[in-house]
């Protein structure tokens, strides 16, 4: 491990249990039958955890990062999309005219762009107040994981320092919460790789429809990832040689996101199916970086499920979504802003004069 990764693993710490305590202490005082907030309620009571107070501080501002990589496995034609459309999209975002960024606008977050491992140069207009470009290529897109390491692990381990990096230049710019974003055509297939080595699922049963595929195309991509393991043999008790094997450059990055994240004792929202794979690259390099997950939203696709499940977080938004790009975990920060909120300003029985049952 070089220094940045191993420093940061390092700093991450469980979540703060007398915070906690206060938390939960404090929502039984609250106008409000008890546990009448479900899930928000343990949410609220972990982000008290993670900031060491409580009420914990509201998770704004907040900035998506979108990772951008491409992969050697598209040759395998496991999407029906080309490989250009990555850096399309880039453009697209960087213009304001994506999904992610209609969205971001909605709900009052800022957009960041990060090429980790595009396979051609970003040729970007200059777009004013349009979200930023990180350019930090690492690799211009993997090896095909079918038949050879998508990585070296140097080149995994420069990704997943990009994203340490760009989660702490982030927080030191102000942000208080970190969400995550993806960009890549085939990367889909990585993370079925990734969510089957981690919890050791089958290829068949983490494998789905990626941007929407034919039977016949899922059959092969589903062979793919069987063969990529079979040939990689991954161990989970080695989480850079995982990502490095069977990964791509954003999933790398997304886990270094994470980690930085937890260190700072930010939480950082999951989106999709890639945020998730990497999450649990992330949770076998520091299992308290758990504890700084929010999981987003539940993607449609199959392995996203079977990736949380392991994580043991439970999704706060479940719309049927595939698309990526950050989505859905934009959507679920109003649902993380407001679990913190209502710490601070709900009334208390007592100052409310509302009579206890
Ligand atoms: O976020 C998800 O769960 C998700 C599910 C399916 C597809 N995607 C997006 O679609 C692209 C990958 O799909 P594919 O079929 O090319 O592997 C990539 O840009 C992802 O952001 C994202
Ligand atoms: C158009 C398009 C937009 C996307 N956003 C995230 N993944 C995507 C894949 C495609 C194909």
């Amino acid at each position: 491990m070089t220094t940045l990764l191993a420093e940061t693993v390092a700093a991450i710490r469980p979540l703060d249990a007398a915070a906690m305590a206060a938390a939960d202490a404090r929502h039984a005082t609250l106008t409000k039958p008890p546990g009448s907030l479900g899930a928000l309620e343990e949410l609220g009571v972990r982000l008290a955890g993670l900031a060491g107070t409580s009420p914990p501080p509201l998770p704004e501002p907040a900035v998506v990062a979108v990772f951008a990589g491409d992969h050697g496995v598209h040759a395998q034609r496991v999407s029906p999309w080309p490989q250009e459309v990555t850096a399309q999209m880039v453009a697209n975002f960087l213009a304001g005219g994506a999904v992610v960024n209609a969205f971001a606008r909605q709900a009052g977050a800022d957009v960041v762009v990060v090429d980790v491992g595009v396979a051609t140069p970003l040729i970007t207009a200059d777009h004013d107040g349009q979200p930023r470009l990180v350019a930090a290529n690492v690799r211009r897109g993997t090896g095909d994981l079918s038949v050879e390491a998508a990585l070296t692990r140097d080149e995994a381990v420069a990704a997943i320092e990009v994203g340490i990096t760009v989660g702490n230049d982030l927080v030191d710019a102000g942000a208080r919460c970190l969400l995550t974003g993806d960009m890549g055509i085939g990367n889909t297939t990585p993370a079925a790789a990734l969510i089957a080595a981690f919890t050791g699922a089958a290829a068949a049963d983490v494998t789905g429809r990626g941007t929407g595929i034919d039977d016949e195309t899922h059959g092969r991509k589903v062979a793919v990832v069987q063969r990529a393991l079979a040939l990689h043999r991954p161990d989970p008790a080695d989480p850079v040689g995982v990502l490095a094997a069977v990964g791509g450059l954003e999933h790398a990055a997304l886990a270094g996101f994470v980690l930085g994240a937890a260190a700072r004792r930010v939480p950082v929202i999951l989106d999709g199916v890639i945020a998730d794979s990497a999450a649990l690259a992330a949770a076998a390099l520091a299992p308290d970086a758990v504890g700084a997950m929010v999981a987003g939203h539940r993607s449609a696709e199959p392995g996203a499920a079977i990736a949380l499940r392991h994580l043991g977080l439970g999704p706060l938004v479940d719309l049927g979504l595939r698309l990526g790009e950050g989505t859905g975990a934009v959507l679920a920060w109003p649902i993380v802003a407001s679990a913190a909120r209502v710490l601070h300003d709900v009334a208390t029985f007592d100052s409310a004069g509302v009579a206890e049952k």
